[in-house]
């Protein structure tokens, strides 16, 4: 009986060990499971029109023109289309994050689209530095549509497309390169003869030669050249040529060739604006617009976060940030990018990935140890630069690990950049409890309360919040003191002498009450006095302390590494009274010891 696939790959699965008896055997060089021989290599399937190419010496130095299609292309991939309600909101956005030209929808596909480009003739909507451009196929009656939808707009661009690729000249238009080609004037002359009707109006042209990535370099040059003059071209009315990847096929490199050569080729090279349109089936869409923008694009279709059809258009969001990232000024404004994301998950009714380039809501965070670390003295690291230069951190030059750009630029908040679970480490775990706490553990302790850590997130398989790590500390060096088989009723210190301090208290011990007294060097050590007479033998091997924070009657913590009985253990304390606070620390340490021998 021959396997399916699925029980192919169910095999594959199998746990290690001895293949099940009867289990049919995987064999990776079974035909008929993965069938890789169906596809051509993209190499036969696009003729690659250069050699000598120089675009991979390039350098991306300023931001192309973006132009969204989110209301059109990201629009017609939606189960549920924009109202008019959505596009506005949508279309808001996009003007204030500062796009010049925006693809506002396809008026002749339906009455909702026809009626959102009407909505933005009569309300006032569009600012005089924002171009809105609508899209029409090769189609007399969808032309004649297209152009009454824009009345009364004073710019617009009328985007027309056509597909050119061998697969839909013959599968789906049935028509040879001949004929393509003549549709597509018809449609072109038409469309001029109509925009030259609208007395006053300033319509300009796009023409998009779809999936252009398959097309034969030379076919798409002969249309491209041949609309350039239809539509006059000149250097201060250029016409758009936007060369789609209308489903990504090849690597990178080959769509940056197709560009480059389209690049030297076009004819009346200064009055034609080269634009490209990447979709993302392979992944690559970013790649593909920044190499074909190094190749001679100089404006760029997209949708914000990808949306479109199957997987999506390129991100505008991603290739902005890209730049920004590289010091370059991307000419939009990501600065509260989380209010971006609710408008666009909004409208799009589509949740965006938490690991979504930049806007995902993990992006910015290190839940791994070592990543922890890094960040933890990179921010450090950076403040310390900042007042060494003497400007606001916001300003000092960004380099800090793992964080490819200041979350703060984009208003994401610090607080979600190092977050606690089983993989986190000591560094992660101090820079929380000092970020959010105000405490400093001292190095050698940080290992201690990691174990702790460690302890509790394996236990639970939950991530733990700054909250909770305070309360973790606190039950596990700071409580002990309260709670413990050695109890402080009372207690107080007079310096006697020079270097010379006594310790009096009444000390419970061994569930026996009594009243102590010691002397010694410092507090501590006349402390550690009374200890021994109650019959627990005491070391302190470190010690440290701080205020928590700046002002009067700010609480102090104190953190003592105490040798007892043999062991060592970490105590803390807490008070207003630093002195207090010392005592707690190593009271804590004896009773965490004492806790441990029970
Ligand atoms: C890559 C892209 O994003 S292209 C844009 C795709 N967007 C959309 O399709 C959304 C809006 N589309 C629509 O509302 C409809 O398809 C309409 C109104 C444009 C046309 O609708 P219909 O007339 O019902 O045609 P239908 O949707 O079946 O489209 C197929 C027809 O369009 C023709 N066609 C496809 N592309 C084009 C084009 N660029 N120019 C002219 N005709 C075209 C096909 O050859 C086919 O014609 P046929 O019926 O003679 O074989
Ligand atoms: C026709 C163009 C602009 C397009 O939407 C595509 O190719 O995806």
């Amino acid at each position: 009986m021959a396997t399916s696939p699925t029980q192919a790959f169910a095999t594959l699965r199998t746990p290690s060990g001895p293949v099940p008896e009867g289990a049919p055997a995987w064999n990776p060089q079974r035909p008929s499971a993965m069938p890789h021989e169906r596809y051509r290599p993209a190499h036969d399937r696009v003729a690659l029109p250069l050699t000598d190419r120089t675009w991979p010496s390039r350098r991306l130095e300023r931001a192309p023109l973006w132009v969204p299609v989110d209301l059109r292309d990201g629009n017609q991939a939606l189960a549920e289309p924009m109202d008019t309600e959505r596009k506005r909101r949508m279309f808001d956005l996009m003007v204030t994050m500062g796009y010049k030209e925006i693809e506002v929808g396809y008026p002749s596909a339906s009455q909702t689209d026809f009626d959102f480009v009407r909505h933005l003739a009569t309300s006032g909507a569009v600012p005089e530095d924002v171009t809105i451009s609508v899209f029409t196929a090769a189609r007399n009656d969808l032309i004649d549509r297209t152009i009454a939808s824009i009345e009364g707009l004073p710019r617009t661009v009328v985007h027309l497309y056509t597909a050119t690729a061998p697969a839909w000249r013959d599968v789906v238009l049935g028509r040879s390169r001949t004929e393509l080609h003549g549709m597509i004037l018809d449609a072109a002359g038409y469309l001029m003869r109509r925009a030259e009707e609208q007395s006053g109006a300033d319509i300009r042209f796009e023409f998009s030669p779809e999936v252009f990535n398959l097309t034969e370099p030379d076919f798409v040059l002969e249309v491209c050249n041949s609309i350039t003059e239809l539509w006059d071209a000149s250097p201060d009315r250029p016409v758009i040529h936007n060369l789609p990847a209308t489903v990504e096929i090849a690597t990178p490199n080959v769509y940056a060739d197709q560009i480059e050569y389209m690049d030297r080729h076009l004819a009346r090279r200064d009055a034609v604006i080269l634009s490209v349109h990447p979709h993302n089936d392979r992944g690559t869409g970013v790649a593909c617009a920044e190499l074909a923008v190094l190749a001679g694009a100089q404006r760029v279709e997209g949708c914000l976060f990808g949306n479109g059809e199957r997987t999506g258009n390129v991100d505008l969001v991603t290739l902005a940030l890209n730049l920004y990232a590289q010091g370059v000024n991307p000419m939009v404004d990501f600065s509260d990018i989380d209010a971006v994301r609710e408008v666009v998950e909004h409208c799009n009714r589509l949740p965006i990935h938490p690991r979504h380039p930049y806007v995902g809501e993990l992006v910015h965070t290190a839940f791994s140890g070592t990543h922890q670390d890094a960040i933890s003295k990179g921010m450090a690291h950076h403040t310390k630069r900042a007042a060494e230069l003497g400007v606001p951190a916001k300003q000092a030059p960004w380099e800090v690990p793992y964080l490819p750009i200041d979350p703060g630029d984009i208003g994401r908040t610090y607080e979600e950049v190092i977050r606690i679970n089983s993989q986190s480490g000591k560094g992660g775990i101090a820079h929380l409890l000092h970020t959010h706490h105000g405490l400093d553990l001292p190095k050698r302790m940080r290992p201690d309360f990691s174990g702790a850590v460690q302890r509790a997130t394996d236990a639970s398989g939950q991530e733990l919040s700054h909250k909770d790590l305070w309360d973790l500390f606190r039950t596990h060096y700071i409580a002990p003191a309260q709670d413990g088989p050695v109890l402080l009723n009372s207690w107080s210190t007079t310096e006697t002498g020079p270097g010379e301090h006594r310790f009096s208290c009444v000390l419970t011990a061994n569930g026996q009450e009594r009243s102590y007294e010691g002397t010694g060097n410092g507090p501590l050590s006349a402390f550690t006095q009374v200890l021994t007479s109650a019959g627990i033998a005491v070391d302190i091997l470190n010690y440290a302390e701080h205020a928590t924070s700046v002002g009067p009657g700010s609480p102090a913590v104190a953190y003592a590494e105490c040798r007892v009985d043999g062991e060592t253990f970490w105590g803390a304390g807490w008070d207003t009274s630093i002195l207090a606070a010392s005592v707690q620390a190593v009271l804590a340490a004896v009773n965490r010891a004492g806790q441990a021998g029970r």
